[in-house]
C-alpha cells in the first residue's frame, strides 16, 4: 500500500464557502418567489401570501387575493422561472459546447427559429396548439441547419481542421440567426395591421400568466439533472477535445448531447414565453465570474439563478409603472446591458486568487513562495507517493499492464502504419515498437507530420493503413477510460479554459482514474499536489489559468500530464514557451519517468536536446519516408543535414552532442 491511500481529506476543502454560495443561491430563489407572488400591478402587500395560504384573513378581500395570488401571480411566476432556468441552462451548455462566452440560444438562431415558427403562426391567425407546434417546429429546424452546417465541426474532434469547428459553428449560428430575424421583419411588414400588436408583443417576450407552466417546469428539473450528471467529463473538456479524449472522455457525444439538451431547453423556453434576450449569455457570464468554470456547480446554478432573475424581472415589469404592465423581454434588455458591462468590468479586476466557491482550495496561495510553501499541499503525498503506484485503479488496466510487462509486449506498436490527411499522404508503411524505460524524440521539418503522428498515436485520428496496438491489444478496442490509463498525450497547444483554476487544471489529468460518478479523492489531490510541486507550480495553484504566461501554462498542462501519469506519455513539442533551465528541468522530469518504467515520445525542434535526452529516435521526412532506431545510430549530422536540406556539423561536447548549421 502506498502513502497514497492513507492521505488525509484535502486540506484545502472549503465547505463554507460552498454553502455560502449554496444560501445565497437559496436565498435568491425564495426572495424571488416572495416578491413574484406579493406583488402585482396593485404594489406588494406583505400580507397576500399567508392570505393565499389561508393563513391569515378571511371573507372576500381574503378570498379575492387568494384567487389573484392562486390563479395569476403563481402559474406566472413558475413559468417565469421555468423559462429563466431553461434558457440559462441553454446558454451555459452552448457556451460549453462552442468553448465560447458569446454563444446562446439568441447567438445561435434556435430562438430566432421558433421565434419565426411563432410569428408565422400568429401571422394566419393560429394560436394555442398551433403557435406551439410551428414554434418548435422553427427551434427544431434551426438546430437541424445548424447541426448540417456545422456537421464537421460534431465529427471533428478539434484537432487539425475541427480545432476551429466550434467557432464555425458559432459563425453558422450568428448567420442563421440573421437569416430569421428577416424572415421575421418581412413577415411583420405583411402580416395584416390588426395582428401586428400580438406578434410584436410576443416577439420581445411576455408572461401573461397563461403559459403551460409545469411542462416547461418538468423539462427544466429534467434537463438540470442531466446537464449536472454530464457535469464531470464536461470538466474533462474545458481543456479542448484532443485532450478531454486523451483522458477517457467520448468527445463527439458528449458533444451531441449538449448540443440536443441545449436546444430542448431554448425550444420549450420560446413556446412557454416567446423571446427572452440577455438570460443565456448574462447568467452563466456573472456565475463562472462568481463561482468559477466548473460544469458540476455551474449548470445547476444557472438553472436556479437563471429562474429567479427572470421573477424578478417579470415583477418589477408588472409593479414598475403599474397598473400599466412592461414586456419582460424588454426589461431584461434594459437592465441586461448595463449589468452585463458591470460583470465584465468586475471580472477583469478579480484578485488572481481568488477561489471560486467549494473547491478544495489552494494551498494558501496568498502564503506561498516557491522554496519553502507548498510543503502544506504536499502533507498529503510526495511525488515519490504517485510512483509508488495506485495510479491504475481501473482492474482492467492493471491486469493489462502485468500482462504487458511480463510478457516483454511493448507498450506501443505499429505495423506498416500509412497517415495522411485528405489529399495530403504523409507517412508511409510505419513500423514502430515502444519498449519500458525507451524514450523516443520525434524530429522532422515542419509539416513532415509529428503531430499528425502523435495523434494517433493517441488513438485520436485513424491511420489509413496499418495496425496498431497499445498494450498488445489493438488500440481501438480500447475503452477510452482505460486506454486513457494507459496513455497520455499532451497536445501541442493546450487550451486555457476562463475560469479554470491552475490546481484544477492539474486535477482533471486524473479523470481516467476515478469514477465519473466519485467527486475527487485524497489521492487525486495528492498526486495533484506532487505533480504542482514537481513542476515548479506550488505557488502558482490558486491563480486562474487565463492568468498565466505561456511557459506557466504549459508547465500546467505537463502537470496535468504527471497527475495522469500513464504509461506511455506522447509530447508534442513539450518543450515549447519553456525557458532554457525550465527545458532541462522537464527533460530531467521526462528522463525520470522513462527510468520509472514509462514509455516516451516526445516531438522535438532542437536535435542536440533530442540527441542528449533520447534513447531512440524517429525521422519523419516530409515525402512520406522515415528512418527509426537508437539515437546514436539515427542522430547523425548527415541524416540530420538529409532530413532537413541543411547542412549541419556535429560538435562533441562535454555536455553531450550539438548540432550546428554547417
Ligand atoms: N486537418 C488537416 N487537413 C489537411 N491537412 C492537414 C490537416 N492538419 C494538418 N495538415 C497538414 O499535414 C501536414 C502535417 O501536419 P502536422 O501538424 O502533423 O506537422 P508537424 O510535423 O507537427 O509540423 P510542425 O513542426 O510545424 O508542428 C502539414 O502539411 C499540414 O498542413
Amino acid at each position: 500500500m502506498s502513502a497514497l491511500s492513507g492521505a488525509p481529506e484535502p486540506a484545502g476543502r472549503r465547505p463554507g464557502r460552498a454553502r455560502a454560495a449554496g444560501l445565497a443561491l437559496a436565498g435568491l430563489v425564495g426572495l424571488s418567489l416572495l416578491l413574484g407572488l406579493s406583488c402585482g400591478s396593485a404594489g406588494c402587500e406583505a400580507g397576500a401570501l399567508p392570505q393565499a395560504l389561508g393563513w391569515a384573513g378571511e371573507g372576500p378581500e381574503a378570498a379575492l387575493t387568494q384567487a389573484i395570488v392562486e390563479r395569476l401571480r403563481l402559474p406566472r411566476v413558475l413559468a417565469g422561472f421555468a423559462v429563466g432556468g431553461l434558457l440559462a441552462l441553454a446558454g451555459a451548455l452552448m457556451q460549453l459546447l462552442l468553448r465560447n462566452p458569446l454563444a446562446d440560444p439568441y447567438v445561435l438562431g434556435v430562438s430566432g427559429g421558433a421565434s419565426l415558427g411563432a410569428v408565422l403562426a400568429l401571422g394566419y391567425g393560429l394560436g394555442g396548439l398551433a403557435l406551439g407546434v410551428s414554434a418548435w417546429g422553427g427551434a427544431a429546424l434551426s438546430l437541424l441547419l445548424l447541426l448540417l452546417i456545422g456537421r464537421q465541426g460534431l465529427r471533428g474532434l478539434g484537432l487539425g481542421e475541427a480545432a476551429e469547428a466550434p467557432s464555425r459553428l458559432l459563425l453558422s449560428g450568428v448567420l442563421l440567426a440573421a437569416g430569421w430575424q428577416a424572415l421575421i421583419t418581412l413577415s411583420l411588414a405583411l402580416a395584416p395591421e390588426a395582428r401586428l400588436r400580438g406578434m410584436l408583443f410576443w416577439l420581445i417576450g411576455e408572461l401573461s400568466g397563461a403559459e403551460p407552466w409545469a411542462p416547461a417546469l418538468a423539462v427544466l428539473a429534467l434537463a438540470t439533472a442531466a446537464a449536472t450528471a454530464l457535469g464531470a467529463p464536461l470538466k474533462v473538456m474545458l481543456l479542448g477535445d484532443a485532450r478531454a479524449q486523451s483522458l477517457g472522455v467520448p468527445v463527439r457525444k458528449l458533444r451531441l448531447a449538449l448540443c440536443l439538451l441545449g436546444a430542448a431547453c431554448t425550444a420549450v423556453a420560446v413556446t412557454t414565453a416567446g423571446a427572452l434576450g440577455f438570460v443565456g449569455l448574462l447568467v452563466p457570464h456573472g456565475l463562472r465570474l462568481l463561482l468559477g468554470a466548473d460544469p458540476r456547480r455551474l449548470l445547476p446554478a444557472c438553472a436556479l439563478a437563471g429562474g429567479s432573475v427572470v421573477v424578478l424581472a417579470d415583477t418589477l415589469a408588472r409593479s414598475l409603472l403599474a397598473p400599466a404592465q412592461l414586456p419582460v423581454g424588454a426589461l431584461l434588455s434594459l437592465l441586461g446591458v448595463p449589468l452585463f458591462l458591470l460583470l465584465l468590468m468586475r471580472g477583469e479586476g478579480r484578485p488572481s486568487g481568488a477561489a471560486p466557491a467549494d473547491e478544495p482550495a489552494p494551498p494558501a496561495a496568498e502564503a506561498v513562495d516557491p522554496g519553502s510553501a507548498g510543503k502544506e499541499y504536499l502533507a498529503h503525498g510526495t511525488f515519490e507517493a504517485v510512483e509508488a503506484g495506485e495510479s491504475f485503479e481501473s482492474a482492467e488496466a492493471v491486469e493489462a499492464v502485468e500482462v504487458v510487462d511480463a510478457a516483454a509486449t511493448p507498450r506501443l506498436q505499429a505495423r506498416a502504419l500509412d497517415l495522411g490527411h485528405p489529399g495530403r499522404p504523409l507517412l508511409r508503411g510505419l513500423d514502430l515498437s515502444l519498449r519500458p524505460g525507451e524514450r523516443w524524440a520525434l524530429l522532422g521539418p515542419n509539416g513532415a507530420g509529428k503531430t499528425t503522428l502523435l495523434q494517433a498515436l493517441a488513438g485520436l485520428r485513424p491511420p489509413q493503413a496499418g495496425q496498431l496496438e497499445l498494450a498488445g491489444r489493438p488500440l481501438a478496442d480500447w475503452p477510452l477510460r482505460e486506454a486513457a490509463c494507459l496513455r497520455g498525450l499532451l497536445p501541442q497547444q493546450p487550451l486555457v479554459p476562463a475560469g479554470l483554476r491552475v490546481d484544477e487544471a492539474v486535477l482533471l489529468g486524473r479523470h481516467p482514474h476515478r469514477d465519473a460518478a466519485v467527486r475527487d479523492t485524497p489521492a487525486d489531490w495528492a498526486a495533484t499536489a506532487a505533480a504542482l510541486q514537481r513542476l515548479g507550480l506550488a505557488a502558482l495553484a490558486g491563480r486562474r489559468l487565463d492568468e498565466l504566461s505561456g511557459g506557466e501554462r504549459q508547465r500546467v498542462a505537463l502537470a496535468g500530464l504527471l497527475a495522469q501519469d500513464p504509461l506511455l506519455w506522447l509530447l508534442d513539442e513539450p518543450l515549447a514557451a519553456l525557458d532554457l533551465p525550465q527545458q532541462q528541468r522537464l527533460l530531467d522530469l521526462l528522463r525520470e519517468r522513462a527510468d520509472a518504467g514509462r514509455s516516451l515520445m516526445a516531438s522535438f525542434h532542437d536535435p542536440s536536446q533530442a540527441a542528449r535526452w533520447a534513447s531512440h529516435a524517429l525521422l519523419l521526412a516530409p515525402d512520406g519516408r522515415w528512418q527509426a532506431g537508437p539515437a546514436e545510430e539515427v542522430l547523425r549530422a548527415e541524416t540530420l543535414s538529409a532530413l532537413y536540406g541543411h547542412p549541419l556539423r556535429l560538435l562533441a561536447t562535454p555536455q553531450g552532442p550539438v548540432f550546428v548549421p554547417a
